[in-house]
């Protein structure tokens, strides 16, 4: 839905990520029941979807080996959704076995980083996604589908928008409802923004595609601020701009979920969202980490004790 004053959906859904792509790249083993308090703060502040843990292998990403755990142990609000990631039908059987009722695929616009995050081929990846496209349809389980390297990669650099524009279509064409856009290393500007969404909104309706920018560059507010004037209604981030992942080395946080919210607030932008309360959760997952917030508009209220 669009205002028609300002051109600007008048609704954005914000996807919030951090306690998955937020914790994945931690050193240190986060507890369990820090895991479980933080997904429980965050349901209290009107996020509407919240990605709770990886369904992968504990050997690859250790932070994610307590899944079941998680999965079993937080508290679901009604209207809530709780995604999970799985990468193959192992992790899909397991996701669903431990109470998961919606998935999200992981596929990459850039070979190399598929075979260095996942262990095969795009075209590889893109088979083992429609094992579990095909098992999630007859579950009534909905799929989300991510598209890694969609303005750069690790290994290979620039990546063109035909690349992810095709990929895109890939993940569409088998089931999955969204497709999120992942800006994995955080290179993109508002211009490469415009060029790889102008090419992937050829083939996927604007309804379904959302955007996933990590802050690396410090060009992830300008880049979402792009993607919703060009009628993009879905922003991926990160509660205290926590993450980062694995196998991209380098790559900083996520945007913060506070300083989205602070953007669209002040663009008229309804998302549901309470910032006070996504701050205060910022102040117990970092005080738990003993890290200091990522996010600016977090670190500004501190500062000056106050919320504009
Ligand atoms: C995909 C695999 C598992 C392939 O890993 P593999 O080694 O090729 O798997 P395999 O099928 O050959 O099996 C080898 C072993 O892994 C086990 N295994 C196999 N599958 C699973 C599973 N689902 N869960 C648990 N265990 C699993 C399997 O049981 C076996 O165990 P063993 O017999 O040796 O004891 C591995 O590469 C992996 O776990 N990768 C982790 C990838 C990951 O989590 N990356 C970070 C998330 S992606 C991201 O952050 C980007 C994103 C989404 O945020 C968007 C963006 O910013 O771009």
């Amino acid at each position: 839905y669009f205002s028609l004053s300002s051109g600007l959906p008048e609704y954005i859904k914000i996807v919030e990520v951090g306690p998955r792509d937020g914790l994945q790249n931690e050193k240190v083993i986060v507890p369990t029941d820090i895991k479980i308090e933080l997904i429980n703060r965050l349901s209290k502040t009107g996020l509407p979807a919240i990605e709770v843990t990886s369904f992968v292998s504990s050997k690859w990403v250790p932070q994610m080996a307590d899944h079941k755990e998680v999965m079993r142990g937080i508290e679901r609000h009604p209207g809530v959704q709780y995604p999970v990631l799985t990468p193959n039908l192992q992790g899909f059987h397991s996701a669903i076995a431990a109470g998961a009722t919606e998935v999200s695929v992981f596929g990459a616009a850039s070979e190399s980083f598929s075979k260095m995050n996942i262990n095969c081929s795009i075209e590889e990846s893109i088979e083992k996604f429609e094992e579990i496209a095909k098992s999630a349809r007859n579950m009534d389980i909905p799929v989300r589908g991510y598209v890694s390297c969609a303005l750069g990669c690790p290994y290979e650099g620039n990546i063109i928008p035909a690349k992810v524009a095709e990929v895109s279509k890939r993940l569409y064409s088998m089931g999955c409802y969204e497709i999120s856009l992942g800006d994995t290393i955080g290179v993109g500007t508002p211009g490469s923004m415009k060029r790889m969404l102008e090419a992937v909104m050829k083939e996927i309706p604007l309804s379904a595609l959302a955007v996933h920018c990590h802050d690396t560059y410090g060009q992830a507010l300008a880049n979402i601020l792009t993607a919703i004037q060009m009628g993009v209604a879905v922003v991926d981030s990160s509660v205290a701009g926590l993450g980062g992942c694995p196998y991209a080395k380098g790559a900083t946080g996520n945007v913060a979920t506070e300083d989205v919210i602070y953007m669209l607030n002040g663009l008229g932008i309804n998302t549901g969202v309470d910032l006070y309360t996504v701050m205060e959760t910022g102040n117990f997952i970092c005080t738990a980490l003993n890290k200091k917030t990522n996010s600016k508009v977090a670190q500004a209220s501190f500062n000056t004790g106050t919320i504009h």
